[in-house]
């Protein structure tokens, strides 16, 4: 706080208070804390002779601790303790000191003091830690104080002091239990007004000290303060000194510059360093408010260390200290950003942050935020595209060396890739997005691959299975802690041209409305060639042109992916392999593929086609041809370890077991190597059981067979379900037990047309399989049959699969999947198909010819017609009912 300073009269002899690395100055009221054992007797006595209300009668002389040159020594006799010190004279070096809260030395810090002209001698530190003093130690100048308050506290005392006037110190005059000097009280001379110079000094120091308070105004210094100073002000002219001292005890300088202003005890040689002082504050002050007002309005609690760093940057600019590093990296993300070629709108948006990023300091958090940012920028391809090779010719071979069949896809293939050269010809490259549909190990990665390769693009696999969250596909906003770009953005800048080639994966498992935006908008986006071209993917907040990205997506099923997503794709579906064909992969590719993967030579392993292909019937179930690909792997390894060591052995000329190394792998081989068959052929195998029936299933992953088992039991005419079935399938269920309690008579079970022949029984239908969900109403005929088949105990073959919808007035109606259930079921060893005529046309047009050639497809339009192929003729309508009469013109008017 600062006070006027009022004329008191000053005694001869004082008590001298110590201040260390600390200067009073008149007119200033400072705060100390009072701890060394030589001045603490002197607040003691204090207290025992004044009370509260006279303190301020109180006055003590206040002086500056230094450490004396030889001429500024003074000559009074030290301290018995000091005179101990005389003997040690051994430093001659003087050390900064640490300070502890009085800012005196601490203990272990020994101080060099001068004992007698011309000479130093280190001091050591009292019984009580303190660093003991001599009167040699007392700056000559000093200031008188008096007491505003007094208070005992932890170790001492604290007290309020108040500069009164300079004083001189003429002789110390006891130094226990507290120091005690004579002093000459050295107050400011009136001011000459007819001194010219003076009067000139007095100007420069108003203008100064005007343009420094108002300085402290804009930084929104106290009030308080600043009206004391204002009121100060208006009296520079009349007390020029006293302004001075006040001033100078506002503004930072070192202990020097105070000790320098204390010294000024003539106003001529005062307010000229006091000028020289405030200019120098001023220039700092300013630079201060230039960041003040940079950051003004952002600044809270938590961007406190921002604004200290911003404060750090500007003082260092106005010094030329800017870090060598830091301006290189400038260049350096400057120039990547030049190379990146960027579009007009993002070039703005990088302008922009790369100014933000000049005026940070590297270590802040938000600097490597941006630094990141701009890296991204840096790093995309926005102008960067490979060249296009759209040769079809080339595309075909490229297709058919890598992959065997799949003759209608590749046609669709190079159909695709024909108009995309067309489109691009004529400047127009939007075409339909390709979606591959199929079971797993069909192909469709590698498709996409061949594709890439074709067309001599980049290829890169997004993979979409169990993708919940939108800002997966899009990215993070930039005020999430660790954003960043979505799955797009991250390919394109891991591809490094902007036209490659995108397979996303299992777009059929991206998960919709989870709790994050729904994923599959975002594709909506990103698929739709209208408006890919202008993506913004939240990260980056600036569009980016995806048009030329050849998209390819893959799906195991087409039922979970989005109805607006699909209408943006093209479907392509790729059905499971027949084993024939699996043969002819494993031959052609499989088995090259993964002696080249192991390191031998072709001629190092061979396999006979006889156990290939026990390889894929005994040791896998699958459409595609995946697992088939591990197996023939186990194959290839089991020969490379035994080629391995017999090529050790002839190295190391081993002798005794001379066994010569066989390539070839055959059918007595498999067991040892694949251990047990894993499958055995189902249907084959099976005995025909009444109430079993072969029914086909497709699930989206691929087709299958499935059994349809019925029991019947005591009890009241219930039907019971299990196998995890769906509401369809269950319905189905009910039809077909409808249709057969209320046709027994017709059918032959019961021998009146009232008998119910679920009386005294419940019926129970099960599905083996129970871990997989089944749903759809395509097991409808194979219910009626099994149905059938337990309340007559006659059996349907096992060999005999089937598939149909069925209604309650006994049609058979057209299902899905068949080409995939067909080829599932000839894997199964299925002989017999019966499906609804209307299904006929899906067999002749995707059924492969050699699985045509292993089965007797039997069209039913009628139950009837399926009851008499799947029974061999064994069940046909009771002769003189409307059903044995033909048809089902006769059957609806029942
Ligand atoms: N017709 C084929 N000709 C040659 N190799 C094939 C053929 N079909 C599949 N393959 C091979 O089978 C392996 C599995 O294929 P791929 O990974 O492409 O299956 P996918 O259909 O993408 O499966 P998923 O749906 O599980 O991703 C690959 O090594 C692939 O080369």
């Amino acid at each position: 706080m600062i006070r006027s300073a009022p004329s008191i009269p000053v005694p001869r002899t004082l008590p001298l208070l110590p201040l260390q690395d600390r200067v009073l100055l008149p007119g200033v009221v400072t705060r100390l804390q009072i701890t060394r054992r030589d001045s603490i007797p002197l607040f003691e006595k204090i207290l025992r002779t004044y009370d509260a209300k006279e303190l301020s009668k109180c006055l003590i002389a206040v002086f500056p601790v230094t450490a004396p040159t030889s001429s500024s020594s003074s000559k009074v006799t030290t301290n018995s303790e000091s005179a101990t010190n005389d003997n040690s004279n051994n430093s001659g070096k003087t050390k900064s000191k640490k300070k502890n809260d009085q800012g005196y030395p601490n203990p272990e810090d020994a101080i060099v003091v001068g004992s007698s002209v011309g000479q130093v001698v280190p001091m050591r530190p009292s019984k009580s830690g303190h660093a003991v003093l001599t009167p040699s130690n007392f700056h000559p100048t000093g200031c008188a104080a008096r007491l505003v308050r007094l208070e005992r506290a932890v170790g001492g005392f604290t007290v309020v002091l108040e500069g009164i006037v300079r004083l001189r110190l003429n002789k110390v005059v006891s130094q226990s239990p507290f120091f005690e000097a004579e002093v000459t009280p050295l107050p400011d001379r009136p001011v000459d007004k007819s001194d010219q110079e003076m009067q000139d000094q007095i100007i420069a120091l108003r203008s100064i000290s005007k343009e420094f308070v108002s300085l402290l105004q804009s930084l929104k210094l106290p009030a308080p303060v600043l009206a004391q100073l204002q009121k100060f002000l208006e009296n520079v002219a009349l007390v020029p000194g006293q302004v001075v001292d006040l001033l100078m005890s506002t503004i930072e300088s070192t202990f020097e510059e105070k000790l320098m202003i204390l010294d000024a005890t003539e106003l001529s040689e005062r307010i000229p360093k006091a000028v020289e002082l405030l200019t120098r504050q001023i220039q700092v002050l300013k630079i201060s408010q230039k960041v003040h007002d940079n950051v003004e309005g952002k600044l809270n609690k938590k961007q406190r260390e921002f604004y200290l760093r911003q404060q750090m940057q500007a003082i260092k600019e106005e010094l030329g200290e800017k870090d060598v590093g830091e301006e290189d990296e400038m260049v350096t993300i400057e120039n990547r950003l030049a190379a990146a070629n960027l579009p007009s709108e993002v070039q703005k948006a990088a302008d922009r942050e790369m100014k933000r990023l000049k005026k940070m300091q590297p270590a802040s958090s938000e600097y490597s935020v941006i630094r990141n940012y701009l890296d991204w920028l840096g790093d995309l391809p926005w102008a960067k595209s490979s060249d296009d090779i759209l040769d079809v010719e080339r595309a075909r071979k490229q297709l058919n060396d890598d992959h065997h069949g799949l003759e209608k896809v590749k046609r669709r293939i190079l159909e695709y890739l024909a108009v995309t050269k067309l489109q691009q010809m004529k400047g127009e490259v939007k075409g339909p997005i390709l979606c591959l549909v199929g079971p797993p190990g069909v192909g469709k990665t590698s498709l996409g691959r061949s594709i890439a390769a074709a067309m001599g693009r980049k290829f890169h696999r997004i993979s979409l299975g169990g993708v919940w969250d939108e800002s997966e596909i899009r990215g993070h906003r930039r005020t999430y802690v660790g954003a960043l770009p979505g799955l797009i953005i991250h390919g394109l800048k891991k591809c490094e041209v902007n036209n490659p080639v995108f397979l996303l994966d299992e777009i059929d498992k991206v998960g919709s409305r989870g709790h994050h935006g729904d994923p599959s908008a975002a594709f909506l986006e990103v698929l739709d060639p209208e408006q890919n071209n202008t993506f913004t993917d939240h990260y980056l907040n600036v569009p980016f042109d995806l048009s030329k990205i050849l998209f390819i997506a893959t799906a195991n099923s087409i039922d979970t992916i989005p109805a607006p997503l699909m209408d943006r794709m093209e479907l392509i579906t790729l059905p499971g392999y027949t084993y024939a064909e699996k043969l002819a992969i494993a031959t052609n590719h499989l088995v090259p593929k993964q002696i080249r993967l192991h390191g031998l030579d072709e001629e190092d392993f061979k396999v006979s086609e006889e156990a290939l292909l026990k390889v894929a019937t005994g040791y896998t179930r699958e459409s595609g041809v995946r697992q088939l690909e591990r197996e023939v792997g186990s194959l290839v390894r089991a020969k490379a370890v035994e080629y391995a060591e017999i090529q050790e052995r002839k190295l190391s000329k081993v002798t005794g077991n001379k066994a010569e190394y066989l390539p070839l792998v055959t059918l007595a081989d498999l067991e040892e190597i694949l251990g047990q068959e894993k499958y055995v052929n189902e249907v084959t195998e099976r005995t025909p059981t009444p109430g079993v029936v072969t029914g086909m299933a497709y699930n989206g992953v691929g087709g299958g067979i499935l059994f349809i088992e019925s029991s019947l039991m005591p009890g009241k005419g219930h039907l019971q379900l299990t196998g995890s079935l769906g509401d369809v399938i269950k319905e189905s269920a009910q039809i077909a037990l409808s249709w057969v309690k209320s046709h027994g008579y017709e059918i032959g079970l019961t021998n009146s047309r009232a008998q119910n022949i679920m009386e005294k029984a419940d019926v129970h239908i099960h599905m083996p399989g129970g871990g997989t969900p089944k749903d759809g109403p395509s097991a409808g005929i194979a219910m009626v049959c099994a149905l059938v088949s337990m309340f007559s105990d006659q059996t349907v073959p096992a060999t005999t699969a089937m598939t149909g919808e069925f209604t309650l007035r006994g049609l058979v109606m057209p299902v899905g999947g068949i080409k995939e259930k067909v080829i599932a079921a000839h894997r199964a060893g299925v002989r017999r198909i019966i499906m609804p005529l209307r299904n006929r046309k899906d067999v002749v047009a995707d059924v492969p010819l050699n699985v045509r050639d292993d089965i007797e497809f039997v069209y039913a339009s009628t139950i009837w017609d399926v009851l008499r192929v799947a029974f061999e003729g064994r069940i046909v309508a009771r002769p003189g009912t409307a059903a044995a009469n033909g048809g089902m013109a006769l059957e609806s008017r029942m």
